[in-house]
């Protein structure tokens, strides 16, 4: 898909989607205790993934790309007594991890087999009941199999206690799983090397709510974030809260810090108006570890070329076993935007700015972050984005959207 060069239209005011990774929790909650009303449900395909997965009368259910529905669904199976269920997906997912998990839940008396290769999807889940309640787990590959676990903690006997091994990964995910739970009634606790969750009998006893909204998705305003930043006008998105339980809500400081994006929340309307501040002067670097927020990762780096500042990002093991490996894909395509990048296992530091070609065509991996990300480019130059489409996965109507901001 062809993006001229464009500019960006003042005062636009965009209504995102529910966050996934909020809906992706609730859904498994709705379909493991009593049913309550979610609200701005996201409208993402891996949502939509996981929801028919959980509807479905199936033997074989297929995940495509969706991370959080592999993960949270490989616990959701293991406690659905009495059913065998093959859960499998797209060939990247089956060299996606999730080895962590499965070795935990079968240290728990779960019965998982692995179908094709040791450590990944596809696997064979045969529900049973778990009485064991206690369970280590390698905290720094994917926080995703801690929140799988927690999930299905208060439906246990017993509930359960994890104890976390090593550096934890993604933390605000872990907190948001927490702060759902309370919100249900459900008792969490979190420290830095454990994570109890008590039972919670549905016998009796209801659910704290009959309702939840879902906030809209911050990882998904990123990209709005970076075009204010680069094209210099207000952006106005909904429904936000400042005080989010998304730990991609840092967006705020980081735009405020590094790109001169002043957050403006109106309560009540939930609207934040994203305010370009006029007296803003470029820092002689960005310097962030994104160990707690990866997805945001793309937007900075891309954000950063287009405004030729120079950039260190650390903490970013995660990004290789995300969609695509995110760094090599990062490293490739910010070159094609006049970037030179040096990456290490965990880590993209800029080196050199330089003018790029005349004709651009950004390579997508099958990352819906990767086009995403690179979108607002266009406000410096006229880019192509391959296989545009990807965007479904989290964000189907980015392109209208981004068509509405921008001409
Ligand atoms: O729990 C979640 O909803 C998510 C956790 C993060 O994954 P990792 O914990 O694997 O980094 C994040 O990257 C992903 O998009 C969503
Ligand atoms: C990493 C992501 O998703 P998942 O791991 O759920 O596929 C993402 O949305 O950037």
């Amino acid at each position: 898909m062809k993006l001229e060069k464009r500019k960006l239209l003042a005062n636009k005011t965009i209504k995102i989607s529910g966050s996934k990774s909020i809906s992706n929790r609730l859904l498994i909650l709705n379909h493991l205790f009593a049913h309550f009303k979610i609200h701005n449900l996201s409208n993402s395909q891996d949502t939509e993934l996981l929801k028919k997965a959980l509807e479905s009368e199936s033997d074989i259910l297929d995940i495509h790309h969706a991370g959080t529905a592999m993960r949270f669904l490989t616990s959701y199976l293991s406690i659905k007594e009495g059913k065998t269920t093959i859960l499998t997906g797209s060939e990247r997912m089956k060299q996606r991890p999730i080895k962590d998990l499965v070795t935990a839940l079968k240290s728990l008396g779960a019965e998982i087999e692995y179908m094709e290769n040791e450590g990944f999807p596809p696997l064979k889940i045969t529900g049973k009941k778990i009485v064991k309640n206690s369970v280590s787990i390698n905290a720094k590959v994917s926080s995703q199999f801690i929140t799988s676990l927690m999930l299905i903690g208060a439906k246990l006997e017993n509930g359960i206690r994890i104890n976390l091994e090593g550096k934890i990964t993604s933390r605000p995910y872990l907190e948001m799983t927490r702060e759902i739970l309370t919100e249900l009634g459900i008792e969490c606790e979190i420290s830095d090397t454990l994570i109890s969750v008590k039972n919670f009998s549905n016998k009796g006893e209801n659910l704290a709510t009959e309702h939840f909204t879902v906030e809209s998705d911050w990882s998904s305003a990123s990209y709005f974030y970076s075009l204010a930043a680069i094209g210099r006008e207000t952006i106005v998105l909904q429904k936000f809260l400042s005080d989010s339980i998304q730990g991609d809500s840092v967006l705020q400081n980081i735009f405020w810090k590094y790109f001169g994006i002043n957050t403006i929340s109106e309560s009540g309307e939930h609207k934040i108006s994203l305010l370009p501040n006029y007296n803003y002067e470029k820092p002689s670097e960005i310097v962030l570890d994104l160990n707690d927020s990866p997805d945001i990762a793309q937007t900075i780096c891309v954000t950063a070329t287009a405004m030729q500042i120079p950039f260190h990002l650390t903490g970013l093991a995660t990004l290789k076993v995300k969609e695509t490996d995110r760094l090599e894909a990062l490293k490739n395509e910010l070159f094609k935007i006049g970037c030179v990048t040096e990456i290490t296992e965990d880590e993209i530091k800029s080196t050199k700015f330089f003018t790029p070609d005349e004709t651009i065509l950004i390579k997508t991996y099958n990352d819906h972050r990767m086009a995403m990300s690179f979108a607002p480019f266009a406000l410096v130059k006229e880019i192509n984005i391959e296989n545009p489409e990807v965007v479904e996965k989290s964000y189907p109507q980015f392109w209208e959207d981004f068509s509405l901001v921008t001409e």
